[in-house]
């Protein structure tokens, strides 16, 4: 049977006794020359199970505990010694913004500070979200030391599931030294990315993490990572300190198409929403009537990013009627970006700088006769 906890509670021991022993529920036994990894589990598919073998589809996720997942994968202890720590175990659309929060200063307790004893993280994770954390731990992380988020597309039950092989790369990369200074990476079916470019691009297949624009960073030999070049972070890429803050504010994201009028802006706002990102067609448009309740938040106070439904390309700078350009990031990273500086406490013409800084390169450009 699962050794599962449930889901809440599991969330809840790791909030109260952070600071402490971490709730760590696993760990291996310790082999003095080996590095240490802490394995996050979240949930996921990575952790699901179906009862067919064939099912990829209606299988429940967040069935199998952190211990299964790596007793499953006694090759781990060839590269890292490795503890473990149940946060949560569901499917990756359930987490909350309270959870991400929690996630974040999880890793940064657990790795930057001085008492720290692992070597890097791992971060077992559903796939449906999985860039939108690892979006979040990238611009929130204190130090240098490698975070490698994993999930699978097949449950563990299906044939050729592909989770183990998954956790293997993840933590074999994650302890491998040419790893750091790449910011916090994505590791499905032996390929590596850079959370900040990298996301899920096909709802069902295995190859589906890739950064369509800017590509893998390496690939995965026989277990062992391979890099194509010498480490550095993105360009775009900024950090921020979440130590103090308690809490994300609400961001609610818009899709485009034709003739929206974007009357839900004017609910999101009155329903609370601090912020609002569009995910409009193609470079970020927005339809002429939409813009009506666009100028409305925007005079209430409430900043709007314009991202693209196309999830693959930049929305520049300047932006029109106020809005703010989202860059590089697609929607559900633009909103990350959103909560992080509004939880910051920044001006709406901070937020606007702040994102245009995501952009730089494209800045030189005399982009205004576009708009
Ligand atoms: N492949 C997966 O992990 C999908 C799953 N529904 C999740 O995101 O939790």
């Amino acid at each position: 049977a699962p050794l599962v906890a449930p889901a809440k509670s599991a969330v809840q021991l790791v909030e109260r006794d952070r600071g402490s022993d971490f709730n760590v529920t696993y760990s291996s036994n310790y082999t003095e020359h080996l590095p240490r990894t802490l394995i996050i589990a979240t949930g996921g598919t990575i952790a699901g199970s179906s009862a067919d073998n064939t099912d990829t589809t209606t299988y429940t996720a967040g069935t199998v505990g952190i211990e299964q997942l790596i007793v499953a994968v006694p090759e781990l202890l060839n590269v890292s010694n490795v503890d473990g720590i149940q946060f949560s175990n569901i499917a990756s659309e359930s987490i909350s913004d309270g959870m991400a929060l929690n996630l974040s200063k999880l890793v940064n307790e657990a790795l930057c500070s001085n008492a720290s004893k692992w070597d890097a993280a791992v971060i077992t994770h559903g796939t449906d979200t999985l860039e939108e954390t690892a979006f979040f731990i990238d611009a929130t992380l204190q130090c240098d030391k490698p975070v490698v988020v994993v999930g699978a597309m097949r449950p563990s039950t299906a044939i050729g599931a592909d989770g183990g092989n998954n956790l293997l790369s993840a933590v074999t990369t994650a302890v491998t030294p040419a790893s750091r200074n790449r910011g916090t990476l994505i590791v499905l079916n032996d390929r590596i990315c850079q959370a900040l470019y990298c996301q899920k691009t096909q709802a069902n297949t295995v190859d589906t993490f890739k950064s369509p624009e800017q590509g893998f960073i390496g690939t995965l030999l026989s277990t062992k990572p391979v890099y194509y070049s010498t480490p550095s972070q993105p360009t775009f890429k900024r950090v921020y300190d979440l130590s103090n803050v308690t809490s994300l504010p609400p961001v609610e994201i818009l899709i485009g198409y034709q003739g929206a009028d974007l009357a839900l802006m004017d609910v999101a706002v009155s329903g609370g929403a601090k912020g609002i990102v569009i995910a409009g067609v193609g470079s970020g448009s927005v339809s002429e009537t939409g813009k009506d309740h666009v100028a409305k938040a925007v005079e209430q106070g409430v900043p709007v990013v314009r991202s693209t439904k196309i999830n693959v390309g930049a929305v520049p700078s300047p932006a029109y009627a106020n809005t703010i350009a989202a860059g590089l990031l697609n929607p559900v990273k633009a909103r990350r970006l959103l909560q992080i500086l509004l939880a910051l406490g920044k001006s709406n013409d901070e937020v606007k700088q702040a994102f245009e800084e995501q952009l730089q390169g494209f800045l030189t450009l005399d982009l205004k006769k576009h708009y």
